[in-house]
């Protein structure tokens, strides 16, 4: 894991412009190192994109993005971020453990060492019986369920996760969610990105997105308590309105497209 005793990741001034709109119209973000990290937010809201900028695939316009001290998508960091994208990206003709192994192997991982942090990966995301079975023949959600361990098994220092319990039944969700909790307290960084509301109870800070801005960065009690709100829903729900009655107040002609 690598030595790191600044923020995970630190986002300042970026702008990234997709198609024609300015889908990330300059946004300033610090993740902290070591915990679960959740981005929330609407479908369209831009969580998938600033993933995309933090592991250093997505254009960026202005801003920079910088990841474990590093420029976002550094060489040096290939080994040290681990990034679950939402449709799953491992080999259909191979076996579970092949697939784990291989991407394995990708980090440095050899012999016994290799042997061993695939037996851990596989048992971590609930794989072990299906370990022999080629991932072409595995449901949706086992299949993502691959990926995740692809990404894990070489334990990077930092793991972004877009949407990874999407088609997961509750039992599996929650015990993904365990294992995330017990990479935090390992020290490993985790930024989670989720529809799921329910699941904000579960990260250390939230971070909510609309319209590629930044609407709230919080802990799960701090957005609770600012919204009286019962649950994460409701509260993301009254900051939309909020913000929607705010932004209606201040520019009552603004014009939303801002490309
Ligand atoms: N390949 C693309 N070309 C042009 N525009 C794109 C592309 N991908 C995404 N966008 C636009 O960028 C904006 C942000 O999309 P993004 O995928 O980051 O949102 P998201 O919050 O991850 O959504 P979802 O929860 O539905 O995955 C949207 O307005 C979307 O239409």
């Amino acid at each position: 894991m690598m030595n790191n005793s600044g923020p995970a990741v630190a986002v300042s001034g970026l702008q990234v412009i997709r198609g024609k709109r300015r889908v990330i119209p300059g946004l300033d973000l610090e993740i902290p190192a070591g915990q679960v990290v959740g981005l929330l937010g609407p479908s369209g809201s831009g969580k998938s994109t600033l993933i995309r900028c933090i592991v250093g695939v997505q254009i960026i316009e202005a801003g920079t993005v910088t990841v474990l001290g590093h420029p976002g998508g550094s060489p040096v960091l290939r080994d040290e971020v681990g990034y679950v994208t939402q449709s799953p990206s491992v080999y259909a003709d191979l076996t579970v453990r092949d697939n784990v192994a291989y991407f394995g192997r990708a980090v440095g991982l050899r012999g016994q060492a290799l042997r061993d942090a695939v037996d851990r990966t596989l048992a971590e995301v609930d794989l072990v019986s299906h370990a022999d079975q080629l991932v072409q023949d595995l449901s949706g959600g086992q299949e993502s369920r691959v990926s995740l361990a692809a990404a894990l098994v070489g334990r990077p220092t930092l793991l972004v996760l877009d949407e990874p319990t999407v088609g997961l039944d509750p039992v599996l969700r929650r015990d993904l969610w365990d294992l995330f909790r017990h990479l935090a307290e390992q020290g490993h960084s985790l930024i989670v990105s989720s529809h799921v509301m329910d699941e904000a109870a579960r990260c250390d800070r939230l971070v909510l997105l609309r319209e590629g801005q930044v609407l709230a960065d919080v802990t799960p009690d701090e957005l609770l308590a600012r919204t009286g709100a019962a649950d994460a829903d409701a509260a993301f729900l009254a900051l939309i309105d909020a913000e929607t009655a705010r932004a209606g107040a201040s520019s009552p002609s603004s014009d939303r497209s801002a490309s």
